[in-house]
């Protein structure tokens, strides 16, 4: 006879995300709410006292967010879906009800909550043993959103606790090399990396991520720093490290130009608990502030945030491509990265210290030289972290 299951049921979980079918909804995004009830049993946990024969409602927490700020879905019915299967994809979960509300819906009248609810089961037998550990395999926020565009692969994510112990050691090595690599990684000092909204308390999976930046017109320097300000400022995000800036001339669809302004380049990099889309969300608003243009191909730009890697993943959908397509043959993103993470692989192309020695000499920015000054894109990092601590 089969017993009727346990529940773990989390209401309320709050994130901002791009759902909807009208352009204004894509761009400026709003709340969803999801209610997640998941059914499982739970005797073997209850009997042993121990968290690993059930499953971590906070990792539940963070995995939801996560799909709530990923890929944008025109239907909540597909929102609903897809938080349904990473939370199916726990092992120990036979069903899951998922209820997802959308309270600021663009509805004509006045209304409350629009939502839609959906039950989903495992395609397991729901009378098969409970796996070992309950959670064994889980996925991180960043996969979850992958997942459900079916598009991301990966290597393992790091925690935040190995997180600070890669760091940790970095800063052991720069200390025993040159003293100024090491004051790039005043790991300390940075803030921690929160997720924004009621799910702040849970633990949610980071991602180590390199952002390039780039400017050629206007106040660039100032510029630069602001981004890096802004940056560090934004919930989800720490910036562990800056390179110092380097001047190079402008690569144009028709190749070097020196009529063209030259470009300050650098990059940062940074810990995230946002999934890459919701990361690449807020990098073009950083962007978008900065009065970027987009007006041609390699134009010339106020200021230019790419996403490199975001945790070695690799992904390919519209508006996104992992690692940058592009990184690997552009020595003003690689000798910035190879700086500050001198063993720094770029996933599918190998040693970032090898792909720069690859370029040759002939073919890279001859002009490229490093601006002595790098202090003041450093101090703009602890600025903005302070700024994000005090909000
Ligand atoms: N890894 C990535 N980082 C940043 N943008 C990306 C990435 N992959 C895809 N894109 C998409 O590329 C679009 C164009 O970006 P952008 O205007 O910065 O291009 P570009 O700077 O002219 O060229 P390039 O991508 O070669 O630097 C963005 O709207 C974004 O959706
Ligand atoms: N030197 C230089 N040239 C570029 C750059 C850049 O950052 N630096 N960015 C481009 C488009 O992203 C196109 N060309």
């Amino acid at each position: 006879m089969t017993r009727s299951l346990d529940r773990i049921t989390i209401t309320g979980l709050q994130a901002r995300g791009h759902h909807g079918v009208f352009d204004f909804e894509r761009r400026d995004g709003q709340t969803f709410i999801a209610d997640v009830d998941l059914e499982l049993d739970l005797s073997a946990a209850a009997a042993s006292d121990e968290l690993e024969r059930t499953v971590h409602y906070g990792e539940v927490a963070g995995d939801v967010v996560a799909v709530i700020e990923g890929e944008p879905h025109d239907l909540i019915e597909t929102l609903a879906e897809r938080i349904a299967a990473v939370v199916l994809a726990r092992p120990a979960v036979q069903r899951v009800t998922v209820t997802v509300h959308k309270p600021e819906a663009p509805i004509a009248v006045p209304f409350r909550d629009v939502s839609v609810t959906i039950t989903r089961a495992a395609r397991r037998p729901a009378d098969a043993p409970a796996p070992g550990p309950a959670d064994a395999p889980t996925l991180s926020p960043a996969e979850t959103s992958a997942q459900a565009s079916a598009e991301m692969t990966r290597s393992a994510p790091e925690s935040a606790e190995s997180q600070q112990k890669v760091s940790s050691r970095r800063a052991g090595g720069a200390d025993a090399g040159a003293h100024a690599v090491a004051a790039l990684y005043p790991v300390a000092a940075s803030g921690p990396v929160a997720a924004s909204g009621p799910v702040a308390a849970s633990r949610r999976e980071t991602v180590r991520a390199v952002i390039a930046l780039g400017a050629n017109l206007g106040d660039r320097r100032a510029t630069l720093e602001q981004a890096v300000r802004d940056l560090a400022a934004t919930p989800g995000i720490r910036v562990d490290a800056v390179s110092t800036l380097i001047d190079s001339v402008a690569i144009t669809l028709e190749g070097r130009d020196e009529t063209v302004p030259g470009y300050l380049n650098g990059v940062a990099l940074v810990t995230t608990s946002l999934a890459a889309p919701s990361l690449l969300d807020v990098m073009n608003a950083i962007e978008d502030a900065h009065g970027r243009v987009r007006a041609e191909r390699w134009g010339s730009r106020t200021l230019d945030l790419d996403l490199i890697d975001y945790g070695g993943r690799t992904l390919e959908s519209e508006r996104l491509t992992l690692p940058h397509p592009r990184a690997h043959e552009r020595d003003f993103v690689l000798e910035p990265w190879f700086e500050v993470e001198p063993d720094a692989t770029l996933p599918g192309r190998g040693a970032v210290r090898d792909l720069i020695a690859a370029l040759g000499r002939s073919q890279r920015l001859g002009d490229s030289q490093r601006l002595d000054d790098s202090q003041p894109l450093d101090a703009a990092r602890r600025e903005g972290a302070r700024r994000e601590g005090a909000q």
